[in-house]
């Protein structure tokens, strides 16, 4: 029974036309955007297509900081390519380079090799290279708007910090202080912010909408805590103000993931500039510690041709890849997205959903069709999954296969076969 779910399942993803990442293709994309250039900056004929056929599917992380700190050195390795220019120059980003960013998954790993399987996908996520903010960037000082613009587009900031020393390389502020650069750079956020309010409400209509008339509401009680030093994602919104809130498209709700770029010999350990900037995000709230990454070295690795070579040149600094391991999965987290798995001997496959998302929408994500037709999914939790050897059979003699309905509430990691009926 599992056997044939598991066929219909994979008969119908290669005809897919809502998940153009699926099936065969995802290998050309990723090898396209992983590997090789992914769109050269300037190209806006490319990235605007490439947007929307992301448009619904994938979430996007920006690497946004100062000018010349490693956001393009950074990019580079997690795309494993050097399609963006890094150079010691301030500015030398101008348009954003866009790259599909392949997912690391120890449990996709582990799926697979239970199962001994002939292809393994990752889920992946785009990345966006920003170019540098400096102080009154909201203003337009260095191209400011158009890069804030940019900002606007992602749905996460990755806020890579300078902690390393190195006199060869330029500081816009000519020294090392991790905290001065951060506030640097959330002041323009929040300046931002401001001006996009405050025009909201200078086009306020003389007969307006209830709808409008929310807005205006939402919009004035974000300004004035964003005069109280409060980020708009720090301000409490009741749930049908929620609607009214998304509209505004402020740039101080994203949240956010302090990377830390240190040197080589700091990775393993960091320094007192990663404890400042640990500090510091404490004391903010965020969900997560800031993650540590050298992201000259790495960018280093990914110019590599082999995995031999790769794992030789970091075990030579005694590194591994988790810096941007974090980098990717903190990311996701911080998006709210999980993955669920589709899991057989010819393919093992992860799914990315948001944190939340019923039976039916998840099978969604693999085909319309199964969300139409939906029936059943055949669901066993990861570590059931890993506790049987994935062996199907004895979880459902353990009872370790649950049958779930259409508003089963996915939970992250469930090894799941869908049964549908069009
Ligand atoms: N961890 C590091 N240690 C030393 N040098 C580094 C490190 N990370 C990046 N660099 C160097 O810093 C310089 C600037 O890097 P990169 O071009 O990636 O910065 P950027 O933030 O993208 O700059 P821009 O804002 O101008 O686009 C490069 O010479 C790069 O090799
Ligand atoms: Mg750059």
């Amino acid at each position: 029974m599992i056997k044939s779910s598991i066929q219909l399942l994979f008969k119908t993803t290669t005809t897919t036309n809502s998940q153009s990442l699926s099936s065969s293709s995802t290998r050309i994309i990723l090898r396209h955007y992983a590997t090789a250039t992914p769109i050269a900056a300037g190209d806006t004929k490319a990235k605007a297509s490439h947007f929307m056929r992301l448009k619904g599917s994938c979430k996007s992380a920006g690497i946004v900081g100062l000018p010349n700190i490693g956001k393009s050195s950074l990019f580079n390795a997690l795309t494993s390519s050097q399609s963006a220019a890094a150079a010691n120059f301030p500015f030398c980003t101008i348009d954003p380079n866009i790259g599909l960013v392949m997912v690391p998954d120890e449990r996709l790993n582990h799926i697979s090799k239970l199962l001994n399987t002939k292809s393994k996908v990752e889920t992946q996520l785009e990345f966006v290279d920003i170019a540098g903010l400096v102080k009154g960037a909201s203003d337009g000082e260095g191209l400011g708007n158009k890069f804030l613009a940019n900002i606007r587009q992602v749905s996460l900031i990755v806020h890579l910090v300078r902690c390393f020393e190195d006199g060869n390389i330029t500081h816009v502020h000519d020294h090392i202080d991790p905290i001065k650069d951060i506030e640097t750079i959330e002041t323009e956020l929040i300046l931002a912010d401001m001006q996009s309010l405050e025009k909201v409400l200078t086009e306020q209509k003389k007969r307006p909408t209830p709808e409008q008339l929310l807005r205006n509401q939402v919009a004035q009680r974000v300004i004035k805590s964003l005069e109280g030093g409060v980020l708009a994602r720090d301000v409490e919104i009741e749930e049908k103000e929620w609607a009214a809130f998304q509209s505004l498209h402020l740039l101080t709700c994203k949240p956010i993931l302090y990377t830390c770029n240190v040197g080589e010999a700091d990775v393993a350990t960091g320094n007192k500039y990663t404890e400042m900037v640990k500090e510091f995000s404490r004391k903010q709230g965020s969900q997560v510690d800031p993650v540590i990454v050298s992201a000259k070295i790495e960018s280093e690795v990914a110019n590599l041709e082999s995995e031999e070579m790769k794992k030789e040149f970091l075990q030579l600094y005694g590194l591994t890849h988790n810096g941007l391991s974090k980098v990717i999965n903190g990311a996701r987290n911080l998006m709210g997205l999980q993955s669920y798995y589709t899991a057989s001997e010819r393919e093992c496959r992860a799914w990315t959903i948001p944190v939340g998302t019923k039976a039916r929408a998840a099978a969604g994500v693999i085909h319309s069709d199964f969300e139409k037709g939906f029936i059943k999914a055949d669901t066993i939790a990861y570590q059931d999954f890993i506790d049987v050897n994935g062996d199907e059979k004895l979880a459902k003699e353990k009872g370790k296969q649950r049958q779930e309905g259409p508003n089963y509430l996915v939970q992250d990691g469930d090894v799941m076969f869908f049964k549908f009926n069009l």
